[in-house]
């Protein structure tokens, strides 16, 4: 399937209008630090919320939802007997569901647990790189919720993760890496000031979760921009796409914020608005993206939408 810029553009802003139209509910069992923030930038960009993360509970709730979130921030006893519950649920139902091993490496209960998790095949893998690092076993691992990697340091190890788990992986940073161990896209959208409130890569980690949701319902097809109805179909209801989508759509309203604030707390409200209010065009208009492949004839090939080879990152049809 041709996934170029152009494509993954056009089902970024589609994939955003079908999250609104048909609200997922998502299931967050994620850390005592970021759950109100999850909760609100989910039900910002139109997704429903629920942190059900109990023990008998947890599980159940995995089979009805449209994504789960499994995030190892603060992962007390319950939690972890509740993300192996809803783990499994999804695996059963077909829940789309999300892996974010916060703060793994040096940290031994949530380091076993993440690799443990991640033999049950997540369809998404989001952290940064020093997560990505450590969960892929390349290397120690970070000093905490922090990077301490670059995302192209982190390049071999998400690829090496897709590939064993049948995963998209997502390594967040200034540039974004996002591959499904053929396919890696680069998105270059973002603020710097996601970094300085808390919830910044948490958050993302949920609203992926609420697009693969929404991506799970698109597969009945309609048309995404100037695709036909059954590529778009097929497109959106690729994960690989979802998962980029989410971050592309985070991003823009990440920057759309930055410009109506002056530091980390006018920031953080109007990100919530600005996830509410990011628009299909202002999607298409907006994002930087470049995808290589590695299947592709020429080694190393890479596109940029509507630009030349080496062009900066694609915005395309602005
Ligand atoms: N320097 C930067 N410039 C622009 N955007 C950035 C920058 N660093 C991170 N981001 C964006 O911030 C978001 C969160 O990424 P980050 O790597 O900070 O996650 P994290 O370390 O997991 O965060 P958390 O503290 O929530 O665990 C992503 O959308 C990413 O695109
Ligand atoms: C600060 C912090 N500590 C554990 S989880 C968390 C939220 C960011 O990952
Ligand atoms: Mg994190």
């Amino acid at each position: 399937m041709r996934t170029d810029p152009a494509h993954l553009i056009d089902a970024s802003a589609a994939l955003l209008g079908r999250l609104r139209e048909h609200p997922p509910l998502v299931q967050c069992i994620t850390n005592s630090v970021v759950t109100n923030v999850t909760a609100n930038a989910l039900l910002a960009i139109g997704a429903a919320p629920a942190m059900v993360d109990i023990r008998e509970e947890a599980g159940l709730f995995a089979g009805i939802a449209g994504g789960l979130l499994v995030n190892l921030g603060t992962p007390a006893e319950e939690q972890r007997d509740a993300a192996r519950e809803s783990v499994a649920a999804a695996s059963v139902a077909g829940t789309p569901w999300v892996l974010d091993p916060v703060a793994i490496g040096a940290l031994p209960v949530r380091t076993a647990l993440a690799h443990e998790l991640v033999a049950a095949r997540p369809t998404a893998i989001r952290g940064n790189a020093s997560e990505i690092i450590a969960l892929a076993g390349a290397g120690a691992g970070g000093r905490g919720v922090d990077a301490a990697d670059s995302t192209d340091a982190a390049a071999d190890a998400a690829t090496s993760l897709a590939l064993a788990h049948a995963s998209v992986v997502a390594v967040s940073g200034p540039v974004d890496l996002i591959t499904d161990g053929r396919r890696t896209a680069r998105i270059a959208n973002g603020d710097a000031l996601l970094t300085r409130i808390t919830g910044g890569g948490c958050a993302l980690g949920a609203v992926t979760a609420a697009f693969l949701g929404a991506s799970r319902d698109a597969s009945a097809g309609g048309a995404a921009g100037d695709l036909g109805e059954r590529t778009a179909g097929a497109l959106l209801a690729d994960p690989f796409v979802a998962t980029v989508a989410a971050t592309v759509v985070y991003t823009i309203a990440a920057e759309l914020a930055a410009e109506r604030s002056t530091g980390p707390g006018s920031f953080a409200v109007a990100f919530l608005d600005a996830l509410a209010l990011v628009t299909p065009a202002e999607v298409i208009a907006r994002a930087k993206v470049t995808v290589t492949d590695a299947a592709a004839s020429a080694p190393g090939s890479e596109t940029a939408s509507d630009a030349a080879p080496n062009a900066e990152p694609a915005t395309a049809r602005a």
